[in-house]
């Protein structure tokens, strides 16, 4: 074992930051302070002297630089397989004279034993105060490895819950709610109707799918269900009465991550309502909330604060928690959710497990939702088959058709494939599943066929930027400030959006902004003292969170004039109130969505947004996409163009599947074959019982 002493001085290595970036390729100053502050913190708590030999050091220190790296990448831990014998940080070749010299020396990590000694002798050195955890060889921050391991115990401990609910019942409900469907094929599984049976008896769930499949409309017959079930345990009916006049039987909560997804959930969940009203009970119906919040308000949010009002120690009263959107949920997020439910609170999380994963560290929906399907166990297959009243034919699909092939049971994940809103033959579910299965051709042939075809859900756009973009700004974006009223506007500016990969770069939303600003003639004209002025009918976003004015990053308003009492006329800034969680700001009601008119002096960060990142639409959907990756093919002129490393098949099956009737993409062949080629790989070590040890 190499003996690791660590001395202040880890200027040994490098003295400034600026050495550290000529060194290795893409260090930022928060990896170089990262690990300064590492080994300062290390000498502390080690208590070591003078180090003898200044290798374990530097390998130490690169270590370090590394975790940094990988946490600022949203990975939660660094396994040191990845390093092991790599040129880290090693740059591009540069042409000097007959040679190539390497615009970044980068840094040789040494074989994965040695780097194993060297930090098992540092974590166990710093006990229990340890500030780096090495577990299962992958290197974590503390916090982190805490977060995961009480996320895994969390949900380990409601998988070995037992079910309270009789067979017999459940299949009760399920036939209720689940009448023949017509034309269904003998063999045909409804996969809605196993999702629900699969959910019911088990503490915690996950059903998966892309846009469309179902989730919601799956999910509030689940309620239903649950409710129904209450119901039949609280018999005799005098508790039944009691329900109905106004005890709920089952205290149910329904969230998501951001304000427009709880909105949309809340919708989805109301339409779905309305068109059970001939197959479910009204009381039972009454029970299933129909009011989303978002996971902040949930749990409480406490200015200033990482944490919230609610935790293990003042634990939220509900039986049943629905998360929707759960692609979103970070690693930190979703720990303090079920740090503050109680052991025999219900999970039932939803969401599409092949969008992008949260900009926060960690990718749990990922990670508890492998595709494909680990498979279900032969009891739970024996569960489902007796409650959905399966022929042993099609129960036979559990075992040998798309669910099964692998080691693992997943017996808490379902997944919805169909898609309920882009039939089969629609171009932008077709373009979404070749994306998403890295189908270079396909995806790139379909989006040729679309625009020799000129009809469809897709189009290519074809030329420079004023030859598509200007007409579609036009149709859109030009008609906001003529609506007669915000919300109006608002209803306006959700038909249609510009997504594109970066924010900066030709084809990044601070330059398309601008562009599209000049296309309105709301350009630098408008400029008063160095600062762009604010003008009527501007769209905004929120760029960083007020929770005293409940306003939050990613929020969208609108810039309106609004006339006060005094006949006076102001600029306001416009938000839905989707969240209802303001209690300082205005609020008035136009009769058609509440509005909150907040002045825009007291706003917090914010910026135009007719172009917005893909990240920042997770959750959102709108009629029309334009979604701008790099020049057209037409408008390359040959210049050789590089794809932005964040391009990848995940950004791409996201920004695709934020459109519902029409997708136009602007992009040259060889970046879009490189986005669809990149995937998203975060490390993690969430371990369930029911899943594979990683
Ligand atoms: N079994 C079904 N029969 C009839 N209509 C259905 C069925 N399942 C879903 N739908 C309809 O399909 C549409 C999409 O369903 P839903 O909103 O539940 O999907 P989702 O997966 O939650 O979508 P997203 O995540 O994109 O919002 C809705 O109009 C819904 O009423």
């Amino acid at each position: 074992m190499t003996e690791i002493r660590v001395n202040s001085r880890s200027e040994q290595v490098y003295s400034h930051f600026n050495q550290v970036k000529d060194a290795i390729q893409g260090v930022e100053a928060i990896d170089y302070f990262f690990a300064k502050e590492m080994f300062a913190a290390l000498i502390y708590q080690t208590n070591t002297e003078t180090a003898v030999d200044i290798e374990p050091q530097k390998t130490l220190y690169h270590v370090f630089l590394a975790l940094s790296a990988s946490l600022r990448a949203g990975h939660t831990c660094l396994p040191l397989a990845e390093i092991a014998e790599q040129h880290w940080g090693k740059g591009v070749p540069v042409k000097n004279g007959d040679n190539y010299d390497f615009s970044h020396a980068g840094f040789v990590f040494a074989p994965l034993t040695e780097l194993q000694s060297l930090l098992t002798e540092l974590t166990i050195q710093a006990g229990d105060q340890q500030l780096l955890v090495l577990h299962k060889d992958k290197l974590y921050l503390r916090r982190y490895f805490q977060f995961e391991r009480d996320l895994g115990h969390a949900i380990n401990n409601r998988l070995s819950q037992q079910c309270q609910y009789d067979n017999g019942q459940i299949q009760q409900c399920i036939s209720a709610l689940f009448p023949k469907e017509q034309g269904l094929a003998s063999l045909d599984i409804d996969w809605q109707k196993v999702a629900v049976a699969n959910a019911i008896n088990k503490k915690f769930s996950v059903i998966a799918g892309g846009p469309g499949t179902g989730k919601t409309y799956t999910v509030t017959k689940l309620l239903a269900a649950l409710v129904m079930l209450a119901q039949l345990r609280a018999k005799p009916l005098a508790v039944a009465a009691q329900s109905r006049q106004g005890t709920p039987t089952l205290n149910i909560a329904l969230v998501a991550p951001t304000g427009k997804a709880a909105q949309r959930l809340s919708e989805s969940i109301v339409t779905a309502i309305s068109g059970f009203k001939d197959l479910i009970d009204a009381e039972v119906l009454a029970e299933i909330p129909s009011q989303a919040q978002t996971i902040h308000r949930l749990l409480g949010v406490l200015p200033n604060s990482p944490n919230f009002k609610h935790h293990e120690d003042n634990l939220l009263a509900y039986d049943i928690i629905l998360i929707d959107e759960v692609s979103m949920v970070d690693l930190p997020l979703m720990t303090r959710i079920f740090r503050a439910l109680k052991d025999t609170a219900k999970v039932i999380l939803l969401g599409d497990a092949d969008q992008l994963p949260s900009v926060a560290a960690g990718s749990v929906l990922a990670d508890i939702a492998p595709r494909p399907h680990g498979g279900f166990s032969s009891d739970n297959v024996q569960y489902l088959r007796q409650v959905c009243q399966l022929s042993a034919e099609q129960a036979s699909e559990f075992l040998s058709g798309q669910l099964t092939g692998h080691t693992s049971n997943v017996d808490y994940l379902s997944f919805l494939l169909k898609s309920r809103r882009f039939d089969g033959k629609g171009g932008i579910g077709l373009l979404a599943n070749s994306v998403i299965q890295g189908d270079v051709k396909r995806s790139w042939q379909l989006l040729c066929d679309a625009h020799s075809q000129q009809a469809g859900q897709l189009s290519l756009a074809q030329g420079e930027l004023a030859n598509w973009l200007a007409p579609l700004v036009k149709q859109y974006y030009q008609p906001i400030e003529f609506c007669a009223n915000v919300s109006d506007a608002f209803a306006l500016l959700a038909q249609f959006r510009v997504l594109c990969a970066t924010r900066q770069g030709d084809y990044g939303v601070e330059r398309l902004n601008e562009v599209i600003k000049h296309y309105l003639g709301k350009n630098k004209a408008l400029y008063q003292q160095n600062e762009p002025a604010l003008y009527h009918g501007q769209p905004i976003m929120i760029n960083e969170n007020d929770y005293r004015l409940g306003l939050y990053n990613g929020d969208i308003g609108i810039i309106w004039r609004v006339i006060d009492q005094a006949g006076k006329t102001h600029l306001m800034a416009c938000f839905e109130d989707t969240s209802l969680e303001s209690n300082t700001a205005e609020d008035t009601d136009t009769g058609q969505q509440a509005i909150r008119q907040i002045l825009p002096s007291r706003l917090p960060k914010f910026e135009s947004v007719y172009a917005m990142t893909i990240h920042k639409t997770q959750g959102s959907e709108f009629a029309h996409v334009a979604l701008v990756i790099s020049a057209t093919q037409s408008a390359a002129h040959h210049k050789q163009q590089r794809a932005s490393k964040l391009l990848s098949r995940e950004l791409l099956y996201t920004g695709i599947t934020r459109a519902k009737t029409q997708l136009t993409i602007a992009a040259h062949q060889g970046i879009w074959q490189q986005g669809v080629s990149a995937q998203v790989k975060r490390h993690s070590g969430l371990v369930l019982c029911a899943t594979r040890e990683k």
